[in-house]
């Protein structure tokens, strides 16, 4: 029997919605299993929460930041990305809108990545696929 997937929300947070060259990447501090991986900030969605409200209060709670939303990063999994056997992950690129960014909650380290260093941090293996769908929306500096 095929139990139902647990809904994740996660931004691309890029320096600029037009013309991309920077992804802000999160280093998780925990559970143990996950802590030194990286990955998009964001986080499971709350029963009876929409999408986009659990990704701003994730934002709001992980980084401390508003953000403007762009469009969605459409993948293979009924529009989102199987993250792992129990988690389907949407993602949305933004931008940052208020506030600087600070590894406040689940996380140690914030990192800008331009589309070069994009393999030199160890992604969630759930985010790898992600990340190179990602890339192609990365322009050089
Ligand atoms: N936020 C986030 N979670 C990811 C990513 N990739 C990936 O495999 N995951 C997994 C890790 C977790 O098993 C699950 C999301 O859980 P989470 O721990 O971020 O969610 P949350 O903030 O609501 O956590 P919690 O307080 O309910 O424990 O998805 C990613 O890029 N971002």
């Amino acid at each position: 029997m095929q139990e139902t997937l647990i809904d994740v929300v996660a931004a691309a947070i890029v320096d600029d919605l037009d013309h991309p060259t920077r992804l802000l990447a999160a280093r998780r501090s925990a559970p143990a299993a996950l802590a030194g991986r990286w990955e998009f900030p964001g986080g499971k969605v709350e029963p009876g929460e929409g999408h986009l409200a659990a990704l701003h209060r994730e934002l709001d709670e992980e980084l401390g930041v508003t953000v403007a939303v762009g469009d969605e990063l459409p993948g293979p999994d009924d529009g989102g990305w199987a993250i792992t056997s129990k988690h389907r992950m949407r993602v949305w690129f933004a931008r940052l809108q208020d506030g600087a960014p600070e590894p406040l909650e689940d996380h140690d380290e914030l990192r800008w990545l331009t589309a070069a260093e994009l393999d030199d941090v160890p992604w969630l293996d759930g985010d790898i696929q992600i990340v190179e769908a990602l890339a192609e929306h990365l322009s050089p500096r």
